[in-house]
């Protein structure tokens, strides 16, 4: 059959179209902006990041970096003559670039062995600092016999003693350490200020004169055992000379000295080993001295923190029922929002996020966006918004996208209030009912909100209705909502979720005799909980999940974490629990058929748990497959369009299988 106009849906092929925009950086003068323009490349398969300009009056773009290769993290000089990038358009190697604005000349400024990260402008814009890692030695034991001259032997043993040997989207982790270093912005020799067997992260912040560089990291001994810790530490730039400005239990991380020099802002809490705290930002004097925290009222956590150009406020974004804004905090703690409706790059599925930056007169470059398309530049000055960039209205222009509508039920554990969101298929008529996608996020401390996602678009694409709840334990409804699944995950959020698709029937979008179940990761988890607890859903779908605790706690890339902040006891201390929120101690009750997906390259929950939960459904004779994604990390899983829509299609075709099923194969 010969198609008779062109496609009005969106299609998995669209993903290859898309854009994104992120990372905006807007000039002191706030006359342009600089962003990460990431786009789908069908050749590569690939969202590619270039560098783009677009000026603040005209709407004007302009290349920066788009050439073959990676580019990102833009970052304008303190004078906005010249701009700092990091880009492998060389060589395949990732060096930082700059950019003469006035020449339009931009020349590679170093030669490193590896990849830098977190570049910062000295204040008088005459040296730019990084961070990079720095290879160490593999801890050796025994030794191989000599090989004879042109032999060609396996790999040496690979031996660590390392807790952190593994890490998502990086898979064994070569022994080093990041550390700090400083070249000169016009060309020159890079030299390292920092050393020793600890990690010195970033962001950096010079201090105005130019004499030291904050820098957040964990310089005690048992760094290792103690994933969440972090202080603030000065490291003067001359004798390398390093003075700690915080000392608590607790993180205390991205630090920025105020643009007078006379105060930090930073972010942290305290630790108290609950799953779930509020990001605070503080404050103290620019030795560490008179420490205060700005933004306990606020009940929220504060994501990144931009000083204003006098130096009396603190630009922070936080996220608020699903959604980001973008606060000013006076010194004095007064809280007024600046700006919202922020969204990220986040294409797949529709959790909140966003970035943003500020120009010396309090203009802000977001990025920002309807729930119904990705993310742009947005310029915010006062009440005025402008939409800068329209990245994908060549494409989405001419398609009929699902409708986005927010949605509030009570839970019926407890009568809270729950937010959801509910994608509707293209051309719905009111009144009309429709097959139902619960999808649930990961996290599980993580929201949704209404943002864009590939994945919901596809599904409403192909029929379906799909529902984006924020259970308790989300984020962005502060710390109480949050902790109410600490030491309880999975748990009561069962019943909110429930909740959320009863209040999609009752409301008359849902049809309750066509449901089906999906979510990744802590969503996985979710997914897996509801079809060992209910027979609800015709068919499930459970995406790189956590089937087994024990399992979980010491083979993924957290292990610490998870027994110390989500258990509170190691496996062996605690086994009942560990056990008996597993989703496996359930799999004796499942009666859905149920699809289990996972990336191949999966460090966070390892693919041995999601192949741990296809092997227990096969043993139990319940309808299952097994769906690897080649190479994919969690973090991962979407990134190759090509996969992205391959999923989607994959649990649609699952899905359909059931959805049409008459209801005596059912039961
Ligand atoms: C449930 S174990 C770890 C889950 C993971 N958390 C952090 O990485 C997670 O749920 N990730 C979410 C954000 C996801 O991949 O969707």
């Amino acid at each position: 059959i010969q198609a008779t106009g062109p496609e009005r849906h969106f299609t998995g092929a669209d993903l290859f179209s898309l854009e994104v925009a992120a990372d905006p950086q807007i000039s002191p003068d706030g006359s342009q902006v600089a962003y990460v323009r990431r786009s789908g490349d069908i050749m590569t398969d690939q969202f590619r990041s270039t560098i783009w300009l677009v000026d603040t009056r005209s709407s004007e773009q302009t290349p920066i970096a788009a050439g073959p290769g990676g580019h990102f993290s833009p970052r304008w000089s303190p004078d906005g003559s010249r701009l700092a990038y990091i880009s492998s358009a060389e060589g395949g190697t990732t060096q930082i670039f700059v950019r003469w604005m006035e020449s339009g000349e931009a020349v590679r400024l170093t030669n490193l062995p590896y990849a830098p990260g977190s570049i910062a402008w000295s204040p008088d814009g005459t040296r730019i600092a990084y961070s990079m890692l720095i290879p160490g030695e593999s801890a050796g034991l025994g030794s191989a016999p000599d090989a004879p001259e042109g032999a060609e032997w396996a790999d040496p043993l690979d031996v660590t003693t390392a807790v952190g040997y593994r890490a998502d989207g990086q898979g064994y982790l070569r022994p080093g350490f990041n550390q700090i270093f400083v070249v000169p912005a016009d060309g020159g020799t890079a030299r390292q200020l920092s050393f020793g067997d600890y990690h010195h992260g970033g962001p950096l912040s010079w201090t105005p004169d130019g004499r030291a560089i904050l820098f957040s990291g964990d310089l005690t001994p048992d760094w290792e055992m103690d994933p969440v810790e972090g202080e603030i530490y000065s490291l003067d730039v001359t004798t390398s000379a390093i003075t700690p400005l915080t000392d608590r239990n607790g993180p205390d991380v991205n630090p920025v000295v105020s643009p007078d020099g006379r105060h930090i802002a930073w972010l942290g809490f305290d630790d108290q080993r609950r799953g779930y705290e509020n990001v605070l930002l503080h404050v103290s004097d620019s030795d560490g001295s008179n420490q205060r925290v700005l933004t306990g009222a606020l009940d929220r956590s504060i994501n990144t923190a931009i000083w204003s150009a006098n130096s009396r406020a603190v630009y922070v974004s936080y996220d608020d029922h699903g959604q980001t804004k973008v606060a000013r905090v006076s010194l004095s703690g007064s809280i007024t929002t600046v700006a919202e409706g922020l969204n990220g790059a986040s294409l797949d599925r529709p959790y909140s996020g966003g970035s943003f930056s500020v120009a010396r007169d309090g203009t802000l470059a977001i990025t920002s966006g309807p729930a119904t398309s990705p993310a742009d530049i947005v310029l915010v000055r006062g009440s005025n918004r402008r939409q800068l960039t329209h990245l994908n209205d060549d494409l989405l222009g001419h398609k009929v996208m699902g409708e986005v509508r927010r949605m509030e039920t009570a839970s019926t554990f407890d009568g809270r209030p729950i937010e959801s969101w509910l994608t509707l298929p293209p051309g719905h008529v009111e009144g009309q009912r429709h097959p139902l996608i619960l999808e649930i996020h990961g996290g599980p401390f993580a929201a949704y909100g209404p943002h864009f996602s590939t994945d919901n678009q596809l599904y409403a694409a192909a029929g379906y209705a799909v529902l984006s709840v924020n259970p308790r334990g989300s984020t962005s409804y502060g710390t109480e909502f949050a902790n109410l699944i600490h030491h309880a995950y999975p748990g009561n959020d069962y019943h909110d979720l429930m909740s959320a698709v009863d209040g999609v029937i009752a409301a008359g979008f849902a049809d309750p005799d066509q449901l089906f179940v999906t979510g990744g990761s802590g969503g996985g988890v979710l997914t897996s909980w509801i079809v060992g607890n209910t027979n609800r859903f015709r068919a499930a779908a459970t995406q790189k999940p956590v089937i087994n605790w024990t399992t979980q706690a010491l083979i993924s890339d957290i292990p610490v974490f998870v027994a110390n902040y989500w258990f509170g006891a190691l496996p062996w201390e605690d086994q009942q629990s560990y056990w008996s929120r597993s989703p496996l101690s359930l799999v004796g009750n499942v009666e859905t058929p149920t699809l289990v997906l996972v990336g191949g390259e999966d460090e966070r929950t390892p693919v041995s748990e999601a192949e741990q939960y296809y092997m227990a459904l096969r043993m139990e004779g319940v309808p299952t497959t097994l769906i690897r994604v080649p190479g994919a990390s969690h973090g991962g899983l979407a990134a190759r369009p090509s996969q992205s829509a391959a999923k989607a299609s994959a649990i649609l075709a699952w899905f359909d299988r059931y959805r049409n099923a008459p209801n005596d194969i059912m039961e």
